[in-house]
């Protein structure tokens, strides 16, 4: 009893976000201690790690030859299996030091709801061979609601729709389970993607992911906006000189038009699977978003538009999934209830 006290004191269990853009890291008892990019640069000759999660994100686009600055996750999951253990591997050491006399931790990680068999398997070998004793998958959408302070164990509709990197999860949660969901590959990455096409398109102009991502975060607006707002960009023309044109947020609007909007259709959609006393909850008590996608401008009021329910924002939307997955640390029976198999 007292050893195992003593044990549970020196072990930090953690809680990780393995997002697609940035990894949050939760350890027990003292919070959120690390939000990164999810991001190594790798020497492509010698295949040597250079640097991960900030410093590495400082060299995408900008790399020499033979420096390749790699996002290990594409749409949420691991696309590059070697490097996002080793990105974990980082990670872990970072929050927890490198002590051997410390006992592994029991690692809770959220994944989306989207995710195969395959793919769990990948996320979980991956946390193992960077240190994890026991691994537990938490849908992300059940984490931020719990981080949210939704009280997801009653039987009460709970609506979050969790917009990330590269994936959107909408969940409808009641007694501690999740009754409908809807897993998009659809989200923040893709709004960036949109914003380079259409400059490409209309302006014929290239730009890299860094810019449109700045152009998303300074003029983007789910709305039409009234009032007009611009600002100048550099990138290349087909010619490949350097040149500067003026983009407005109306421009903006218009390019992420489509992917807003099939976010949008797909929160309908599962509104409309969902069975109508939930529904009826959510109606009343509204509909909370979370993830950094979430954030563009007026998100809130374009769902709310189109479906008719109040939308409103968890209190710290980036950080809801990481917060939710060590509220879940705490209480090992619910670990148990809400991980996938
Ligand atoms: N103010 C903002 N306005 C619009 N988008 C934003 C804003 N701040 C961050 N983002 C976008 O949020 C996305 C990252 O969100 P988040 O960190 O929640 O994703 P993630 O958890 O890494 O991804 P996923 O859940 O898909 O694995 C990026 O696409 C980023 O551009």
């Amino acid at each position: 009893m007292i050893f195992g006290r003593l044990l549970r004191g020196f072990s930090s269990n953690i809680g990780i976000d393995l997002g697609t853009a940035n990894t949050a890291v939760f350890v027990e008892g003292k919070g959120i201690v690390l939000y990164e990019p999810s991001i190594v640069a790798i020497d492509t000759k010698s295949k040597k790690i250079l640097a991960v999660g900030k410093e590495a994100k400082e060299m995408v686009g900008k790399t020499p030859e033979n420096i390749q600055a790699i996002r290990p996750l594409r749409h949420g999951v691991i696309s590059d299996f070697e490097v996002t253990q080793a990105m974990l591997t980082y990670f872990i050491k970072k929050v927890l030091g490198r002590s051997i006399l410390k006992p592994k931790p029991i690692t809770v990680i959220g994944v989306p709801t989207g995710i195969t068999p395959v793919e769990k398997r990948a996320v979980v070998d991956a946390a193992k061979s960077a240190g994890a004793r026991e691994v537990y998958l938490v849908a992300e959408p059940m984490a931020a609601a719990i981080g949210a302070g939704l009280p997801v164990e009653e039987p009460i509709g709970n609506m979050i729709v969790d917009i990330g990197g590269g994936t959107t999860d909408i969940a409808v949660i009641s007694l501690a389970g999740i009754v409908v969901s809807n897993s998009l590959r659809v989200a923040g990455d893709e709004m960036n993607e949109a914003i380079i096409q259409y400059i490409k398109r209309k302006l014929h102009l290239l730009i890299g992911e860094q810019t449109a991502e700045r152009i998303k975060i300074e003029l983007g607006s789910a709305i039409m906006e009234e009032e007009e707002r611009q600002m100048e960009i550099r990138g290349r023309d087909m010619t490949g000189l350097p040149r500067t044109e003026t983009i407005t947020n109306h421009m903006v609007t218009e390019a992420l038009e489509e992917t807003v909007n099939s976010i949008v259709n797909a929160v309908r959609t599962t509104l409309e699977k969902t069975p109508p006393e939930l529904a009826s909850d959510i109606a009343e008590r509204g509909i909370v978003l979370a993830g950094g996608g979430s954030l563009l401008r007026n998100l809130d009021k374009k769902i709310e538009q189109e479906t008719g329910i109040k939308a409103r924002y968890a209190d710290e939307p980036l950080t809801s999934v990481a917060k939710g997955l060590g509220m879940v640390l705490e209480n090992i029976d619910l670990i148990r209830r809400i991980s996938m198999e």
